[in-house]
């Protein structure tokens, strides 16, 4: 079944908002610093304007008829104050915001920045006070069949949960609003309900169903009607406490971690509703409209500041949880703004759930918590702003009232009216047995009598057979009756007019809110001071107390379970709802009992305790039907059984849920790889025993059920007997066929699990087959890898020889080129020293060749002087001629040679640059070839690093590795 949330458009609900700067908006239109004080009884919210108006309106895309009552309210935003934690005051903090009177939030260092609102409750205030103004008259509403949502908003550990579930002392909005749900119903006779409850989680943007362990991750559909979540769970609810232990049921599968400022924080948002079915009381409901409404009971996820030091799976969450606050935010400021064309409720799953909520059809009422904390001033802040925009959203809530006979209220009555028609005429043809004495003459008498025997017989059988008959249907018409919920007051007087007037209040009963942490947690806080240390390190030792919260939860669960004594002080809250047979309550708590109970609860438990005293407990029953005389007593004795059935069936149901989750583990068990294996194996027989051993107490049960119909039976008159022995033949045959179901499913899941535990078995074995085969390739590879490792190695070390050997021949050609190059400089500097004394010498006979050319002229002009002294001048002439052909021979001589040494100068000039090239391009081959080493011996070395990793990664082939490293050493060394 889903569980519609709402059933109106966007579009309409929108266009009932208006935003701040609207003068004709109610009461709230104060920016941060400018306030106008607002009262809760300014007549926008209060209950009593809930009906002032009313009018038609069609609303199913079927055109079913639904007549709406309207009135213009604005959301109910109130601020609740919680008190410094322990670990606040520890850390000596202070108060940074206050409730300065009943309606106003003020700075504790700032007294101008101050906010209004319909009400603000300071750190003492009771969390009935907080209901009576802040719930009341939506669960009011909401019975009326006004849709309502409540919400609880805040950053983590300002008191959201405390608000919303409380504790066994102070219980929260949640149970208080579920007694008061019944409360109604007993204050309204002329009406009869139906109620049913989802329970739901929200957790890293995925949908959980809380009362489903297999409704995981549901889809939100939308139609014409509104969103709705496909496929969650809807339980009709017959008490307060049935209702509430659903409720716990649900917690236990919630999502709750310790975080650093709160050991049991929230991580999910979770939404639960109850829906209502009312139609007038009996035949008046003919043709009369069903109300059906809604009441959302919103417990928020805390906002998380950035500051907070978080890692892996708390920082997700904490993602997750801040985001869709922020989109929440954002819808609420679009809500309230006039011009804002789109609101983008899809951009999270929490408002795409609440979108017709907070599209203005619902009543709404916001309840944020706060922190008066100096280190959380900042978030206060923020919260106070988002309550103070919220405040602005302007609501037409509606009474919805269908005319549907689809209508599960509707269509039960249809089937108790058929079944009660049925039953008439089973009766109408029960025809009387004639007495023998009223039967004619003696002759025929042995011929009638026989015929009459005959008759009598089938007449007889006729009569069994149309008995079980008429039991079946009384059965059913009682199981479908004990569903619709009346009050047992007589008077047919309407509730309406009592309204306002105080309602008596119920307390609940110690088993009811058993479910609820005993304790307020920041006392266990106390307890657990060393535990609220920041750092993440601690959030092994937290979620350890957090486990154990959450048994102590259970516990509270399983108390619920626990006989009650009789006690006639109890009996307020149980009469807050029966049935609508006066003589069949359906209530688990209905009247108390000291019946035995039953528990998951083992052995030396008080409870099993009392199962191993029947007897004791049977004198007791035995006391209490000789005291069963008049009708009542046979009430009693009545309502005894009908709890005895309802704990059957509530151990059933438990049962049927560990089947489901055995069914989750045995799938997950499937996946899971082998080393979870083993612990999942434990909690699948853990499981198993479990459901053996509920099945074993339903038998107990019924055992014990038969056994108290026997001993009281004198205190019923017969046909009660023959009515509730029908009816219990009837439930044990139905409860021997559920066991043989379920048994059968058990040993179906038996053989399941024999097989997954066949199949594990051979994974493993292949799993260890594979890992030889790896360990094998591996092996392999290494040794190849070693292999080429080593060729790579040999290679390299024989290009690294030649290269050295190339080096060597050219260093000597270096240096034996170095030799030539100091010879040639040597012969060079010899030649140019020659050629420097030629050079000389040539100048000094050029000098005389020139002074020998200039005195020649001279000698010629004295011819005609003396004739004697010619012959010996000629002759002296000839002698100096003679002299200066050798002079200019010797010089030409010299000349050559200085050429030739000119020549000699070039040539070793030039040999001088060959060389200079040479030795140029021999030190270019000695850098490269420098250069090519190192890069050798840096793929030496990698490899070397290769090879240290092989051998490390490789413990056996060590020995390998070893003759690789040796290897590598020796060409290292080389
Ligand atoms: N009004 C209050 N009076 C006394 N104690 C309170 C009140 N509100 C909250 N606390 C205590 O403060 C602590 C935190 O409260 P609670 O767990 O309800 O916070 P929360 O807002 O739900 O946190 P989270 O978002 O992390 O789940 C609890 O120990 C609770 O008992």
């Amino acid at each position: 079944m889903a569980s519609r949330q709402g059933s109106k458009s966007r579009k309409t609900g929108f266009s009932n908002f208006k935003g701040a700067a609207d003068s004709t908006a109610s009461s709230t239109t104060s920016s941060s610093k400018l306030y106008q004080e607002t009262s809760i009884d300014d007549g926008h919210s209060s209950p009593a304007s809930s009906s002032a108006q009313s009018k038609q309106h069609f609303f199913s895309p079927d055109s079913v008829p639904q007549s709406a009552q309207r009135s213009k309210e604005n959301v109910t935003v109130t601020v609740r104050f919680r008190p410094l934690s322990p670990r606040e005051i520890r850390q000596g903090e202070e108060v940074a915001w206050y409730a300065d009177g009943e309606t106003i939030v003020r700075n504790e260092y700032n007294p101008t920045i101050a906010y209004a609102y319909d009400r603000v409750f300071g750190p003492t205030t009771t969390t009935r006070n907080v209901y009576d103004v802040a719930a009341h008259h939506v669960v009011n509403g909401a019975m009326e069949g006004i849709n309502g949502t409540i919400f609880a908003y805040g950053v983590t550990s300002s008191g959201k949960t405390h608000t919303m579930h409380g504790d066994q002392r102070s219980p929260g909005i949640i149970p208080l609003a579920v007694k008061d749900a019944f409360s109604i119903i007993q204050e309204t006779p002329n009406r009869e309900f139906l109620l049913r409850i989802s329970y739901m989680e929200i957790y890293n943007e995925v949908v959980n169903d809380l009362l489903n362990p297999a409704g995981q991750n549901l889809r939100i559909r939308e139609d014409k009607q509104g969103t709705f979540v496909e496929g969650i769970k809807e339980e009709v609810v017959l008490s307060p406490a049935h209702a509430l232990s659903l409720i716990a049921a649900g917690e236990e599968q919630r999502h709750v971690g310790s975080t650093n400022y709160n050991l049991l924080s929230s991580r999910s948002h979770t939404i639960f509703t109850l829906t209502i079915e009312s139609s007038p009381l009996g035949n008046k409901s003919k043709g009369e409209a069903v109300h059906l409404s809604q009441l959302n009971l919103v417990d928020l996820a805390g906002s998380e500041s950035s500051k907070v030091e978080t890692s892996g799976v708390r920082r997700k969450e904490g993602s997750y949880i801040n985001k869709s606050l922020l989109t929440l935010g954002t819808v609420i400021s679009k809500l309230t703004d006039v011009k804002a064309s789109h609101v983008p409720y899809r951009d999270s799953k929490l408002t795409r759930i609440l979108q017709s909520s907070l599209s203005g059809h619902d009543r709404v009422s916001l309840i944020c918590t706060v922190t008066p904390a100096s280190s959380s001033s900042e978030e206060t802040h923020n919260t106070l702003k988002f309550a103070h925009r919220a405040k602005h959203i302007e609501i037409q809530a509606e009474q919805n009232k269908i005319i549907d006979e689809k209508s599960l209220i509707k269509k039960y009555q249809h089937e108790i009216q058929q079944l009660k028609e049925e039953l008439g005429q089973i009766k109408q043809g029960i025809v009387p047995i004639p007495q023998l004495n009223d039967i004619g003459t003696d002759d025929d008498i042995v011929h009638l009598k026989q015929k009459l025997e005959d008759g009598q017989v089938k007449l007889q059988s006729r009569l069994e057979e149309e008995e079980e008959a008429k039991a079946a249907l009384m059965s059913r018409i009682q199981r479908l009756t004990k569903l619709i919920l009346v009050s047992t007051k007589t008077s047919q007087t309407s509730r309406l007019p009592h309204r306002f007037e105080p309602r008596r209040r119920h307390s609940f009963g110690e088993e009811e809110l058993a479910y609820l942490p005993y304790k307020r947690r920041d006392m266990m806080d106390d307890e657990h001071l060393d535990l609220y240390v920041s750092g993440e390190g601690h959030h092994e030792v937290r979620d350890i107390a957090c486990r154990e919260e959450k048994k102590t939860r259970k516990h509270g669960l399983l108390n619920w379970l626990k006989p009650k004594k009789r006690d006639n002080s109890s009996s307020a809250s149980d009469q807050s709802s029966v049935v609508k047979s006066n003589s069949t309550p359906s209530t688990p708590q209905g009247g108390g009992s000291n019946l035995h109970g039953e528990s998951r609860l083992s052995e030396g438990s008080p409870l099993m305790e009392q199962f191993s005293e029947p007897k004791e407990d049977r004198e007791a029953l035995e006391d209490t039907s000789h005291e069963m005389e008049t009708p009542e007593a046979s009430n009693k004795v009545i309502d005894e059984l009908d709890l005895m059935r309802e704990q059957k069936k509530i151990l059933s149901e438990e049962a049927a849920l560990q089947s489901s989750s055995l069914k989750r583990l045995l799938d997950e068990a499937a996946k899971s790889s082998p080393q979870t294996e083993e612990t999942k194996e434990e909690e699948i027989k853990a499981l198993n025993d479990d459901i053996k051993a509920k099945n074993d107490q339903i038998v107990t049960l019924e055992k014990q059920i038969l056994d108290f119909v026997m001993t009281s039976h004198e205190a019923l008159d017969k046909s009660d007997i023959v009515q509730a022995l029908a009816e219990m033949r009837d439930q044990l045959n139905e409860k021997s066929f559920e066991l043989e179901v379920k048994a059968a499913d058990n040993s179906i899941i038996q053989e399941q699990l024999n097989q997954k535990t066949c199949e594990c078995e051979t994974w493993q074995e292949e799993v260890a087959n594979l890992k030889r085969e790896l360990s094998d390739a591996l092996e392999l590879a290494q040794e190849t890898k070693i292999e080429e490792l080593k060729q790579k190695a040999k290679e390299l070390s024989e290009s690294k020889e030649q290269l050295e050997h190339r080096n060597r021949k050219l260093a000597e050609e270096s240096s034996y080129a170095k030799g030539l190059a100091s010879a040639a400089a040597v012969e060079l500097k010899a030649l140019s020293e020659e050629v420097a004394k030629l050079m000389n010498h040539n100048e000094r006979l050029a000098a005389e060749l020139a002074a020998l050319k200039s005195s020649v002229p001279q000698r010629g002009n004295k011819t005609g002087t003396t004739t004697t002294t010619t012959n010996a001048r000629n002759n002296g002439r000839r002698e100096s001629l003679v002299k200066r052909q050798e002079q200019e021979s010797s010089s030409m001589e010299l000349k050559r040679e200085l050429r030739m040494s000119k020549e000699r100068e070039r040539s070793y000039e030039a040999a001088l640059v060959d060389r200079d090239q040479r030795e140029a391009e021999l030190e270019r081959i000695v850098e490269e070839s420098k250069q090519r080493e190192a890069y050798l011996e840096n793929e030496l070395a990698s490899m070397w690093v290769l090879v240290s990793k092989l051998r490390r990664s490789q413990g056996g082939g060590s020995e390998i590795s070893d003759s690789v490293s040796e290897t590598l050493q020796t060409d290292r060394s080389f």
